[in-house]
């Protein structure tokens, strides 16, 4: 077999593609919400441009015949730096939703992030993951029993850990949702955890009379705790023993308070852009949060993650690894093969990058081989 049969040339392999396959393929108001940021969009444009201020500076002429990408995170062994973001609603592009992304991230030997707002259940993409570390995203829901209620499934699923994202108080103005009078959950998906939640259906609908449209309401009425502040990470600390992982954060006073809470892990991350707009881009944050506390807790980051190369500039800059999101969401409109398609392909990318920076793991990459340039 030749090598290039190995790849499935009848998809895409770059992210622009993908993502205008998934333009023809997705009706306007899903892809719109997938697609795009809050506001001008500045910081989802920034998000890619980030990376291409830094250059690689490789070097040569070093045995790169045995290549090892595996990374420990929370004293697991992962088989890649590279997470699935949590990404709600994915049964708006594929029929299959996270239960395709999910097998094809256990198959290819990648760590999945399920998202509260998942169209396949907490314990329905547990049973999906074979020998592959998977962590549950919380939207901490402003109804504490509930809260509660999923951080106890996620550990008797035996989840990897908790991700709790905390830029989300409100959801960011997200203009071409607003222009496209779309909004994913009145599709009916990502609904799936509240549906499957005992407490949830004995608080809110115990004689199972809500019709679908206030099932969805009382969703939105909880989803969002707006007070939630340390006080509740210092009570899941004593909570769980699993790790406790903060996504969105991007100033590193709150990454020193995080690492004095005895929070395991950060992700340093605007969301993909869909928060505020004008914050700061993760590669951009990533340097000051890493020397503030890079030491002490496990630094993973994420936006405009598209390429080998850019893997290979975030873990130069000290991130422990990252998290990928819209490229495996486009993938995904091919399903399962789809999202295949795009994880391998990176992985080669970033594998084949490794050896050309002259390093074999990503432990040998540190900011010697990296240059600020724009
Ligand atoms: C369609 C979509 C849905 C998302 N849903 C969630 C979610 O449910 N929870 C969450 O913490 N982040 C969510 N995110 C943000 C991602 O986890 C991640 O931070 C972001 O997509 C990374 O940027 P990238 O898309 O440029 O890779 C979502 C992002 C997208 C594009
Ligand atoms: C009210 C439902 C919105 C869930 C937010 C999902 C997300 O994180 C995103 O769209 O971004």
């Amino acid at each position: 077999m030749s090598s290039m049969e190995r790849f499935q040339t009848d998809l895409p392999f770059s992210f622009h593609d993908w993502e205008e396959l998934a333009q023809q393929e997705l009706d306007p108001g899903a892809f719109g919400y997938i697609q795009s940021g809050s506001g001008n969009e500045t910081t989802l444009r920034h998000n890619e441009q980030a990376f291409e201020k830094w250059s690689i500076i490789p070097r040569v002429l070093a045995d790169v015949s045995a290549q090892d990408p595996t990374v420990k995170l929370f004293s697991r062994e992962h088989q890649v730096p590279i997470l699935l973001a949590p990404v709600g609603f994915q049964g708006i592009v594929h029929p299959e939703g996270e239960r395709a992304s999910a097998s094809s991230a256990s198959e290819n030997g990648f760590p999945f992030i399920t998202s509260t707002v998942s169209s396949v259940s907490i314990e329905g993409i547990a049973k999906l993951m074979n020998d592959v570390p998977y962590y549950f995203q919380l939207y901490w829901p402003n109804d504490h029993d509930v809260a509660v209620s999923f951080i106890k499934r996620a550990e008797q699923a035996q989840y990897a850990g908790i991700v709790v994202t905390v830029d989300t108080p409100f959801l960011g103005w997200r203009e071409r949702d607003l222009s496209n009078h779309y909004f994913p959950m009145q599709t009916g998906a990502g609904i799936e955890n509240f549906v499957s939640d005992q407490v949830f259906q004995a608080k809110y609908n115990s004689d199972q009379s809500l019709t679908k449209a206030d099932f969805i309401k009382t969703i939105q009425s909880i989803l969002f705790k707006q007070n939630l502040t340390w006080r509740q990470i210092e009570w899941l600390k004593e909570q769980t023993q699993l790790p406790i992982i903060l996504k969105g954060v991007l100033h590193p006073e709150d990454a020193r308070r995080a690492a004095a809470l005895g929070v395991d892990g950060l992700i340093v991350s605007n969301h993909g852009g869909r928060q505020l707009d004008g914050v700061i881009s993760g590669l951009d944050a990533l340097p000051e949060i890493v020397t503030a506390v890079g030491n002490e807790l496990t630094i993973l980051m994420d936006g405009g993650v598209r390429r080998g190369a850019d893997i290979i500039k975030a873990l130069a800059l000290g991130a422990d690894a990252v998290l990928l999101g819209r490229p495996y969401v486009y993938g995904l409109v091919k399903g399962q093969r789809g999202v295949t398609a795009v994880l391998t392909n990176l992985k080669k990318d970033f594998v084949t990058g490794l050896a050309i920076s002259g390093v074999t793991s990503p432990s040998e990459l540190n900011s010697a081989i990296i240059k600020r340039l724009g």
